[in-house]
Formats: structure tokens, C-alpha cells, sequence
């Protein structure tokens, strides 16, 4: 049986988060959600970390939280959408882990942030946000072992998808 970590990257709301948790339910694995560790342990919401030191701050304890939590074996690691853009972060994550890119279309990423305040890179204009952001990142999610477009599919299924692709 393979041990080895399964991480996922990809834009805000491909559904990181989301599918983190049914995989690793689904392979009893230890959910690491790294915006979750990172909120935790500074006791501050990822707007206020933003607010207070800037993008350059929240950056530097993500990619340290992130070579941390790389350690070990048997844990689903759902990145925030920025983790990979720091230099070296993409190939620590190769080394340590199955790394899973999500991606959806420019349309389906704004219906699915719209109405959630707790992104503040899309604070403002949120759909154009998402449109710069998307061209500006539009090859740093190609590192991963595999890529799934979730424009079309439930959570669900992008669980199941990945299951398969990780067990082959
Ligand atoms: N395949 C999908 N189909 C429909 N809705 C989805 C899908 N994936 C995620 N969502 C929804 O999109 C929203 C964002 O999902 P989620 O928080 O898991 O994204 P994320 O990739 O973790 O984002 P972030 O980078 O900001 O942490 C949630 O409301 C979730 O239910
Ligand atoms: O795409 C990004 O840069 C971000 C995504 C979120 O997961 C958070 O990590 C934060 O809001 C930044
Ligand atoms: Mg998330």
C-alpha cells in the first residue's frame, strides 16, 4: 500500500479544501489543511495576517508552515492557493508527496468565491481579481504529477478521480 502524502494545489475554490477532507477520510490519512494551521496558530484570521504584515508576511509562515507539514507520510495536505509560488516550494512538495493540481474554469472559480469575504486577494472587484490572478498564475500549478479540471464534476467525483490516479 502506498504511504506516500497526497497534496493538492491549485486556484482559490478548485475545492482544495473540500476534497482534502473526503480523501482523507476516505484513506485515513491526516488532514492537514495549511490555511487552517496557519489561522490556528497565530490565533488571526488570513485577513488580518494580510492586513497587518502584508502578502510578503502571510508568505513567509505559509511556506515555512509548509516544509513542516511535508514531514512524514499518510496525510492529505491542502494547500492555500498561493503556497506554490514561493521559490522551492514546488519542488519540495514533489519530493515529499503525490501532488495534485486542481483547476476549474475563470467562470466557475468567480460563481464559487462570490459572496465569501475570507480571501483578501479578491478584495474589491473579486471576478476581476480572479481574472488577473488566474493569467498571472496560469503556469505555476503545471509542476504537479496530475491536473483535474473540477468545472464539471462534484466533489465527489474529483475524490474518486484522484483515488484512482493515486493508487495507479
Ligand atoms: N467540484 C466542485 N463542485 C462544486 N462546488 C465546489 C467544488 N469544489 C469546491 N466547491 C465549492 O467551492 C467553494 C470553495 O471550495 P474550497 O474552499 O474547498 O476551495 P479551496 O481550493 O480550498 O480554496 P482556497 O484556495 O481559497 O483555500 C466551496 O463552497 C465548495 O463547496
Ligand atoms: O490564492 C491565494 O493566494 C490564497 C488562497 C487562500 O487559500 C489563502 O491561502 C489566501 O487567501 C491566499
Ligand atoms: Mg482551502
Amino acid at each position: 500500500m502506498d504511504d506516500r502524502n497526497i497534496i493538492l494545489v491549485g486556484m482559490m475554490a478548485t475545492g482544495k479544501s473540500t476534497v482534502g477532507a473526503i480523501l482523507a477520510e476516505e484513506l485515513d490519512y491526516e488532514l492537514v489543511d495549511l490555511d487552517a494551521v496557519i489561522t490556528g496558530r497565530e490565533g488571526r484570521s488570513i485577513a488580518d495576517i494580510f492586513a497587518e504584515g502584508g502578502e510578503q508576511a502571510f508568505r513567509s509562515i505559509e511556506s515555512a508552515v509548509l516544509q513542516e507539514m511535508l514531514q512524514g507520510e499518510r496525510k492529505v495536505i491542502s494547500t492555500g492557493g498561493g503556497a506554490v509560488l514561493a521559490p522551492g516550494n514546488a519542488e519540495v512538495m514533489l519530493e515529499h508527496g503525490f501532488v495534485v493540481a486542481l483547476t476549474a474554469s475563470e467562470d466557475t472559480i468567480i460563481e464559487r468565491v462570490s459572496g465569501d469575504e475570507n480571501r483578501p486577494l479578491l478584495a474589491g472587484n473579486a471576478a476581476n481579481r480572479v481574472r488577473s490572478i488566474m493569467e498571472q498564475r496560469r503556469e505555476a500549478y503545471r509542476f504537479a504529477h496530475c491536473t483535474v479540471d473540477t468545472t464539471e464534476l462534484n466533489v465527489a467525483e474529483v475524490s474518486q478521480y484522484i483515488l484512482l490516479r493515486y493508487r495507479a
